[in-house]
């Protein structure tokens, strides 16, 4: 629940840092931590962000109740690509693979398997991050057994994400109690993703990453758009169950991709047979094969099928990858993980070479 922290905290901006007070979008206190959004600076170079995120900072841990603060700048708008054209590349990309996991339709095991192939991936031997960027419903907690982890913190080198199963990750979910339910307007979307995406302290002295997977949220493309904007992104993997309901939706999610110009790498089919835990016998009960045919139809890669089996549910409630355990599941992540990683290779091409006309 919101508390009346957050009325308290806006006074204290208001008082103590006018100028920023202006800028405040939203406030909002759970548990201790303060989140305050701010519009971006009106004068993008001159505003000192590094000293405004400090001063609120300090103002907010001065608030009864408040123990930790957040401070999220909202994304430039729409006049910001033009004008970026010509600056030098703000950031250094997280990852030189980076795979966004959507689906059209939740439950259909979405950030499971994007847990999952972070697992995999790491099996593989590849240094791996995953944002949960289901700001409405973060579950990188829970999956990796990380409920109660503390919040992320900030350091001078950025974001330092926590880490599980040799996955390093960022989650809304350490920012806030996982019960909780998070309201986020638009651009608190942008401006979370934003964040992640670039402020995150990935190489934490142990290398860069080798493959960021994103855990997106659903929607209607503002995730995307800001993914889209922000990082060189590789591409897109689409979730599905096989049901004829569940490919519509999928359908749906890779055109909002497609509008935003991420190329959609290929479809996963989850739940696609159940696998009896007993006697190992496969039963295809929603009629496995779906997404194959969708994807075959759609013209992108199939890139595997993840069964439905117990064990899953059981080591997902527990915090466990079972990519990174024995049997049937493992493999399946596997293979699906190698599909998705050389169609992504495939898929990075080049950045496109900028010719300056006299
Ligand atoms: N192949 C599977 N076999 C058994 N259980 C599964 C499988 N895939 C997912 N589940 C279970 O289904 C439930 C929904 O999965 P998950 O939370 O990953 O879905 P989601 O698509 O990310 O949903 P949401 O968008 O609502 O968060 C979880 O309890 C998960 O453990």
């Amino acid at each position: 629940m919101q508390d009346d922290s957050a009325h308290t905290a806006r006074r204290a901006l208001e008082t103590q840092l006018p100028d920023v007070h202006r800028r405040v979008s939203a406030i909002d206190v759970r548990k201790g931590v303060a989140t305050v959004v701010l519009a971006p600076p009106e004068d993008a170079g001159g505003t000192d962000e590094a000293g405004v995120r400090t001063a609120v900072e300090a103002a907010l841990l001065g608030v009864a109740g408040i123990e930790r603060v957040r401070v999220i700048v909202e994304s430039e708008r729409q006049s910001a690509p033009a004008a970026r054209r010509s600056e030098p590349a703000p950031f250094k990309p997280p990852a030189p693979v980076i795979i966004a996991v959507g689906s059209g339709k939740g439950g259909v095991g979405k950030s499971t398997i994007a847990a999952n192939l972070a697992g995999a991936c790491v099996r593989q031997g590849l240094r791996t991050g995953l944002v949960d960027a289901d700001v409405f419903g973060p579950s990188a907690p829970r999956l990796f057994g990380l409920t109660d982890a503390p919040g992320l913190r900030k350091t001078d080198a950025g974001i330092e994400p926590l880490r599980a199963h040799g996955v390093k990750l960022v989650s809304t979910g350490f920012l806030v109690g996982e019960r909780e339910p998070v309201v986020w307007r638009g651009p608190m979307v942008t401006g979370a993703i934003r964040q992640f995406l670039t402020e995150v302290n990935w190489d934490g002295g142990d290398g860069p990453l080798d493959v960021l997977i994103i855990d997106m949220p659903p929607g209607t493309g503002d995730a995307q758009l800001a993914i889209a904007q922000g990082v060189p992104i590789s591409g897109a993997v689409i979730v599905s169950t096989p049901q004829t309901v569940a490919l519509d939706d999928a359908r749906k999610a890779m055109a909002l991709f497609e509008r935003t110009e991420i190329p959609v790498l290929g479809m996963i089919e989850n739940m696609s047979f159940f696998l009896c835990p007993h006697c190992g016998e496969g039963s295809e009960i929603f009629g496995r094969g779906g997404a194959r045919a969708e994807a075959g139809q759609m013209g992108i890669p199939f890139l595997g099928e993840i069964p439905l089996h117990p064990s899953l549910r059981v080591a997902s409630d527990e915090g466990r990858l079972v990519a990174l355990e024995d049997g049937p599941l493992a493999g399946a992540f596997e293979r699906a993980a190698s599909a998705m990683l050389e169609t992504a290779r495939t898929a990075n091409r080049p950045a496109p070479e900028i010719v300056f006309e006299d």
